[in-house]
Formats: structure tokens, C-alpha cells, sequence
């Protein structure tokens, strides 16, 4: 008599033993579950019949299996396309190897360790899911951080604490970009927000740009210059001049730069700043004002010098590793050129300025058009009689045109000296009109060839008729008027 076939079964005995024998109906399997990577359970037991189609049956009136777990072990089934690699299952035919077969059938775990392909795969989405988690809390961080400040500024707005320049309290701005200066003026980004606070009380002066109030930049008392919002163009110009590396502006006849600044004002408008030295003096034209009668004619030489020397270190390329290019200021007037303590003057408002590049011809060099406008009382001549908008001027042109607007500025101050009259702007002893002169006025002064007359004091009125040529070709270079003051002045 045939003893009946039968397969080892463990953990999966139908007489709920541990390890026992099952009869064997089917194949007999082992079937080796990854718990974890190094955790494995090992069960055996009897598959039924195999059955063509979907089959749902029960191992053992126990464990549920479904067609996929008899079909890997039929012996058409290709064992290698097993997809859940953590089902591992082998099986043998009773009938073909013997009762007992899946004794002999041999599972390790580490026969089945996945390929490391795929241990590196999913170590690899590990890392990605963890720097992109560590990535969207910080985001989340930032914008929490950013929207609490910004609420907590616009709290303080409220509460008259800080306002825009119309306000009478200090302001702290809230910086967006930063730029920085040079030498003793480099600044890093986001500092000046932190250190500049902005007496929003009296603005200290009103140009056709911006209008300018006084603040204090680390203990240092410094003019703020808040640019219209029509008038970028100006802004990014003086910024880029102050920023450019080839340009080195730090000289006691120049308004030293500290920085300049886009940032939002708490009603979200942007506002342009840039932040200067303060010059005590106010403008030369505020300064004559007060003091025109008081200027007696050593003072005045030594401002007038002060001037030319601003002008023409300004017109000067200077080569080396300090060097700087040539520029021409391109719109000197009495509020342009301020007066510092010591009475001297130094040059600001660089926003119509222009650099010629180090080395480059003066013929190569490119010809700006400028929308803004020079201040019309001190631009040449042929700004008004030969002008044509679309075409750009050459640097020489340019350069010469400092040193017309420079040869009236220097009769201004020639003019005040000891004058109890006070001050008199170019020209308004010949016209009487002291501003608003518009581009007809001045294209017909400028057609009747007209110059300031010779002023009371008038050591240096030769030197000014040469910076006040109509043809630009025949005016003298500031460094010719330097040389000649200088003489003048040591005679
Ligand atoms: N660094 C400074 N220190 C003190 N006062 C200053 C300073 N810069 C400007 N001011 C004052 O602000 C006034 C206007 O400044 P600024 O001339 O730069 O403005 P703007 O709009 O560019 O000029 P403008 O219309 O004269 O061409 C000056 O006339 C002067 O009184």
C-alpha cells in the first residue's frame, strides 16, 4: 500500500502545530517573508491542486491565497518575474521528487537581498524626500518669518511709530537690495536698513530728482536723497557710477557716497535712496545766499579753487590700480556743487553724470542721450543753438560743457564777494529773472552771445570769459584752470 504523499508544513500546519506535515493534494512550497531587512519568517506547508485561471482558495483552510501565489509555483511560471520581492516562494512536486520535497528545498535570505541597484535606488529617493522635506520647512520658515515682520511693521506704521517721508518720526527702512559704496562707504547688503534712520521732520533740500532729508548712518550724520519714482533713470545712473570698480570718487571735492538702497516704505510704495555725506553748508547756492556779503576775496579764491580742483579731478583719467575713469558730471549748477564746513566746495548729484571708459579714444567713446534734462541756466550754449536730441555728444563735448556751467558758478561766487546786494544767480543782472527760465529764454539769450559782465572782484574773470567760449572747441579744459587759478592765486 502507497503511503500518501505529504509536505513538511511550518507555522502553516492545518493541525495547528508549529511544525508538522500537511497531506499533499499539490506542490509543497517553502515561503521565506521579509519582516524587515534583517527580520525573515520561514513557513512551509501544501498548495491545492493547481487550477487554470484565477483561483481563491485557502492554504490549509488558514492562510488566504489568491491565483498569483499558486501560479509562481507552476511550473510554467518564470520564478525571476516574481514582482512582491518580499514574497519568497519555492516549490516542489511531491510527485516528481518524493514525499517530504520541500525538505529539501533550501531558502536563505540572503539568497533573495534585493539587488543593490535597488538599495541604492531607494536609498537615493530616501535622501531626496529628506532634503526636500528639510527644504520646504525651511521655505515655510522664511515666508512665516517674513509675513510676521512685515505685520508686525505695518502694526508699528499704524501706531505712528515709523511713516514715509511725509511723516515727522524717525523711519527705519525695510530693505529689499542694498548696494554699498567704497573704502570707508563698503557696506554689506541689508546693513544699511539696520543702521540708517531718517529724520523725516525737514527735508533739507528739493531738487527737480528727489528731495533730500538728513539721518544718521552708525553715528554718522548723513543726507538721504529719496529719488521721485519717475526718476530711476538718475538713480541707477548715480548708483552705477559710485558702484562702478573702475571708478574711485573718494576726494575731498566729491560728496562722499556711503550707499544707495531700493526698498518698500510701508505703504508698499518702492522708493530710491541714496545715502551721502552730510554737507553742513547746504548747496553753493544756499550758502552764497546767506553768505555772500560775509565772503571776503581769499575765501573766495580758495572756493573757486576748491571747485576747478572737483572738476577737474573729475575730468581726469587716472590710471593704476587706483585709478579712475574720466567723467563728465554733465549737470553742474548752484545746487549741484555744496559747501562744506571749512567753506570749500565738493561735488554731488551724479545722476546725469557719465564715464568714459579707462583708455578708450575719445572718439570711440559711446554718446549718451539723456532723457533728463541739464539745469537749464548753466548748460552751454549749444545745448540750445546746435542741439539735436537724437544725437548723442562726444566726451570732449561733454567735458566742455562742465567747464562753461563750472565758469559761471565761479563769476556766482567772484560776484559775491563783499556784495551787499547778496547773490545773484548767472545771468540775472543781465535778464532780472532769478529762475524758471525755460529752453525759448535761454536759446535767445544764448543767440545774443551774452556773459555774465565783469564782476567787482575780478582777479579771476579772464580765466572765466575762457570757460565761457560760445563755441565748446575754444573753451580751456578744467585742468587748464586749475593751472591758471593756481597761478592767479599765488601771484
Ligand atoms: N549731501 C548733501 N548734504 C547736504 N545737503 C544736500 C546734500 N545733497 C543735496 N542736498 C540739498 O538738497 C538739494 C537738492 O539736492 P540735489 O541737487 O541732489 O537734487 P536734484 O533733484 O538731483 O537736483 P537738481 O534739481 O538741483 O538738479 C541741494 O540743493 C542741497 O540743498
Amino acid at each position: 500500500m502507497n503511503t500518501p504523499l505529504e509536505c513538511r508544513c511550518y507555522h502553516n500546519c492545518p493541525n495547528g502545530k508549529v511544525n508538522s506535515t500537511c497531506p499533499a493534494l499539490g506542490k509543497c512550497y517553502i515561503h521565506l517573508e521579509s519582516i524587515s531587512n534583517k527580520e525573515h519568517e520561514l513557513r512551509a506547508g501544501c498548495l491545492p491542486p493547481h487550477k487554470s485561471g484565477p483561483i481563491q482558495s485557502t492554504l490549509d483552510g488558514n492562510i488566504p491565497l489568491n491565483a498569483s501565489f499558486i501560479d509562481q509555483c507552476h511550473e510554467n511560471v518564470d520564478h525571476n518575474d516574481i514582482p512582491n520581492q518580499n514574497l519568497k516562494l519555492l516549490c516542489c512536486d511531491p510527485l516528481k521528487d518524493g514525499t517530504l520535497c520541500n525538505d529539501k528545498l533550501n531558502m536563505t535570505p540572503e539568497a533573495y537581498v534585493k539587488p543593490p541597484m535597488a538599495a541604492e535606488f531607494s536609498m537615493a529617493i530616501v535622501i531626496v524626500i529628506s532634503i526636500g522635506a528639510t527644504c520646504g520647512i525651511l521655505l515655510f520658515g522664511t515666508l512665516f518669518h517674513r509675513f510676521y515682520e512685515s505685520r508686525k511693521f505695518k502694526a508699528k506704521a499704524q501706531t505712528g511709530q515709523s511713516g514715509d517721508f511725509n511723516s515727522t518720526e524717525s523711519t527705519r527702512l525695510m530693505d529689499t537690495t542694498t548696494g554699498s559704496g567704497r573704502g570707508t562707504s563698503n557696506l554689506a547688503r541689508r546693513t544699511i536698513a539696520k543702521d540708517l534712520s531718517v529724520s523725516t521732520q525737514d527735508a533739507i533740500g528739493q531738487g527737480r530728482f528727489g528731495t533730500v532729508f538728513s539721518g544718521s548712518f552708525r553715528f554718522d550724520k548723513v543726507a538721504i536723497k529719496y529719488f521721485f519714482p519717475q526718476c530711476e533713470d538718475s538713480f541707477q545712473n548715480e548708483t552705477a557710477i559710485f558702484h562702478k570698480p573702475t571708478i574711485n570718487l573718494r576726494d575731498e571735492h566729491i560728496v562722499g557716497f556711503v550707499a544707495s538702497d531700493i526698498f518698500h516704505s510701508p505703504q508698499g510704495e518702492i522708493k530710491r535712496i541714496i545715502v551721502m555725506d552730510h554737507i553742513a553748508g547746504g548747496s553753493l547756492r544756499d550758502y552764497l545766499t546767506i553768505n555772500a556779503p560775509k565772503i571776503g576775496e581769499e575765501h573766495c579764491l580758495k572756493m573757486c579753487e576748491s571747485l576747478v580742483k572737483g572738476v577737474s579731478f573729475l575730468h581726469m583719467e587716472i590710471n593704476g590700480q587706483k585709478g579712475k575713469e574720466s567723467i563728465a558730471h554733465r549737470d553742474l549748477s548752484n545746487t549741484s556743487v555744496m559747501i562744506k564746513p571749512n567753506g570749500l566746495c565738493c561735488i554731488g548729484d551724479f545722476g546725469r553724470a557719465f564715464a568714459r571708459p579707462i583708455r578708450e579714444a575719445a572718439e570711440e567713446a559711446s554718446k549718451p542721450v539723456f532723457s533728463r534734462e541739464p539745469t537749464l541756466l548753466y548748460a552751454p550754449p549749444e545745448h540750445f543753438l546746435t542741439r539735436d536730441p537724437l544725437r548723442g555728444q562726444t566726451f570732449e563735448e561733454m567735458t566742455a560743457a562742465d567747464v562753461w556751467s563750472m565758469g559761471l558758478l565761479l563769476w556766482e561766487m567772484t560776484n559775491a564777494v563783499g556784495n551787499l546786494g547778496g547773490y545773484f544767480p548767472a545771468y540775472f543782472l543781465e535778464t532780472g529773472i532769478p529762475q524758471n527760465r525755460n529752453f525759448q529764454f535761454m536759446h535767445s539769450l544764448h543767440t545774443q552771445k551774452i556773459i555774465p559782465a565783469e564782476p567787482h572782484f575780478n582777479l579771476l574773470y579772464k580765466m572765466t570769459t575762457q570757460c565761457l567760449t560760445f563755441r565748446w572747441q575754444d573753451r580751456i579744459t578744467s585742468y587748464k584752470a586749475l593751472k591758471s587759478l593756481q597761478e592767479l592765486s599765488s601771484s
